[in-house]
């Protein structure tokens, strides 16, 4: 049996909506597996009741097809489904890793990458890479069709999680057909800034570079309090607030480390003067897919 831990991750960080994923220290999924002649799918954790036991609706199950790895494979979520955070991109990445260890496969981590992609294609029918390359790789990633390619940053940040449920499926239809010039020009220039203080672990170039015109906007309509939590994430401190992945998650960047208990217990805050419930993960960027003994 072998066992691998596969992290939490925060998709698009404003700007880079289908490109840029980050690994979190915290929360994280841990996928256990067993060679068989039919692959099982037991769950338990975060929201297990949500996620499907059936190979051919679970992004884990389907990884096991792609590859050809019959398995029983057991996930342990810390990641809640629908979140924010690539629930399903973590099972996706945590089979990807085991099953090409379990039955020697031999495939690179960026070959994994595209793997796991087809896990998720079965969530939000479109094999969207940027949580699993994130999940797999660790720090932040930067997801193209030329390939993919990772920065090691050093970002404190913290992750709030409400109480609600975002579908990808759903977070996708409100994402506009077309961008006006320069709502165009106006993305590059933050999308290239973020990437810079990523490179020089610079949390007030990054904050600033989570600045998008187009998408979170239209996402932030499905995130009740979405506006007072991002004031109030700012007020405590935060360099840039953006919705996390599809959402409901809300990411924040903080400046240092001892800042990140101010800036959750205001984003807990300002959720619950909105009437919803939530909960926040001090964490910082982390490392991609890790065995476990
Ligand atoms: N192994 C899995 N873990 C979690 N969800 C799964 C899994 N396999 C299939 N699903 C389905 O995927 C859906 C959740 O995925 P979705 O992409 O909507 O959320 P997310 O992964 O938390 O968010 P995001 O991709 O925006 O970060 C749920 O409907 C769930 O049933
Ligand atoms: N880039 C994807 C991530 C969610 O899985 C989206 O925002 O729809």
């Amino acid at each position: 049996m072998l066992t691998v831990r596969a992290p939490a991750t925060s998709a698009n960080l404003g700007s880079g909506f289908d490109v840029f994923g980050a690994a979190l220290g915290h929360p994280a999924d841990v996928v256990r597996v067993e060679r068989a002649s039919e692959t099982t799918i037991s769950v338990t954790g975060a929201g297990a009741e949500y996620v499907p036991t059936d190979p051919a609706e679970n992004t884990a199950g389907v990884v096991a097809r792609e590859l050809d790895a019959p398995a029983h494979i057991r996930i342990d979520k810390g990641v809640r489904p629908s979140s924010g955070l690539g629930s399903s991109a973590s099972s996706a990445a945590g089979a990807a890793v085991a099953l090409n260890e379990l039955y020697d496969r031999g495939l690179s981590d960026e070959e994994l990458v595209w793997l796991a992609a087809e896990g998720e294609a079965v969530v939000s029918g479109d094999a969207h890479a940027d949580n699993v390359a994130p999940s797999i790789l660790g720090g932040f990633t930067v997801v193209t069709d030329g390939g993919i390619t990772k920065i090691d940053a050093d970002l404190p940040v913290v992750v709030c999680l409400p109480d609600i449920v975002v579908s990808t499926r759903d977070a996708r239809d409100v994402v506009p057909d077309s961008v006006k010039m320069d709502q165009l020009v106006e993305t590059v220039g933050n999308a290239s800034t973020l990437v810079a203080g990523m490179a020089r672990d610079d949390p007030e170039l990054v904050g600033r570079g989570l600045t998008d015109p187009v998408v979170t906007p239209a996402r932030a309509e499905l995130v009740d309090g979405y506006d007072a939590v991002t004031e109030a994430a700012r007020e405590a401190g935060a360099t840039g607030v953006t919705i996390s992945g599809a959402g409901p998650g809300v990411l924040a960047v903080c400046r240092h480390r001892g800042q990140r208990r101010d800036v959750a217990a205001a984003m807990v805050g300002a959720f619950g003067d909105a009437g919803v419930d939530a909960r926040a993960y001090q964490t910082e960027l982390g490392d991609g897919a890790t065995f476990c003994r």
